[in-house]
């Protein structure tokens, strides 16, 4: 493990790794502040001292966010296969340079397509940073399979 961690390609896994996965933890904290300044809360208890009237007005749904919401499932349903996939392709000793532009171009294209999300930017700027981050994930994971494909 100690020798892992000095490997290059392992540390620069793990430091994109980590930046995309705080950069998905954010959207936690996004969704909360969009739901104070919305007033659309889904739970009877986040509405809990108020009269039934005020209740009744603060459980509801609100576009902004449920476009929060809907970015970081999106974040969910491509980060976490690039952290597994990633470190898979890491194993496999790539070259470093080879392995940092996968990284980077996987964190950039996320961190635009949260931008494009949740700024509401034209499409195609979300499909393409969303098209962008797959190719990635696919180019490691096919580095991964012709490295130990082993039925
Ligand atoms: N689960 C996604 C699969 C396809 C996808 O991720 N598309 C990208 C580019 S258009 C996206 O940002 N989808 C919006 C979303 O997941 O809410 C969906 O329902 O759209």
């Amino acid at each position: 493990m100690a020798q892992l961690m000095e490997d290059e390609v392992f540390m620069a896994f793990t430091t994109y790794a980590a930046i995309v996965t705080v950069k998905m933890m954010l959207m936690g904290p996004l969704t909360a502040y969009y739901r104070i300044t919305r007033g659309a809360f889904s739970n009877e208890e986040d509405v809990g001292r108020k009269s039934a009237e005020e209740k009744k007005k603060l459980l509801k749904t609100h576009p902004d966010v449920e476009r929060v919401r809907r970015c970081h499932q999106n974040d969910l349903e491509n980060i976490v296969p690039f952290v597994v996939v990633g470190l898979l392709y890491a194993l496999t000793g790539p070259d470093l340079s080879t392995a940092l532009l996968h990284f980077r171009i996987f964190v950039g294209s996320r961190i635009l397509h949260t931008i494009a999300y949740v700024c509401i930017l034209p499409q195609p700027s979300r499909g393409l940073s969303y098209i962008t981050g797959l190719l990635v994930t696919f180019s490691m994971a096919h580095r991964v399979l012709s490295t130990v494909l082993f039925f």
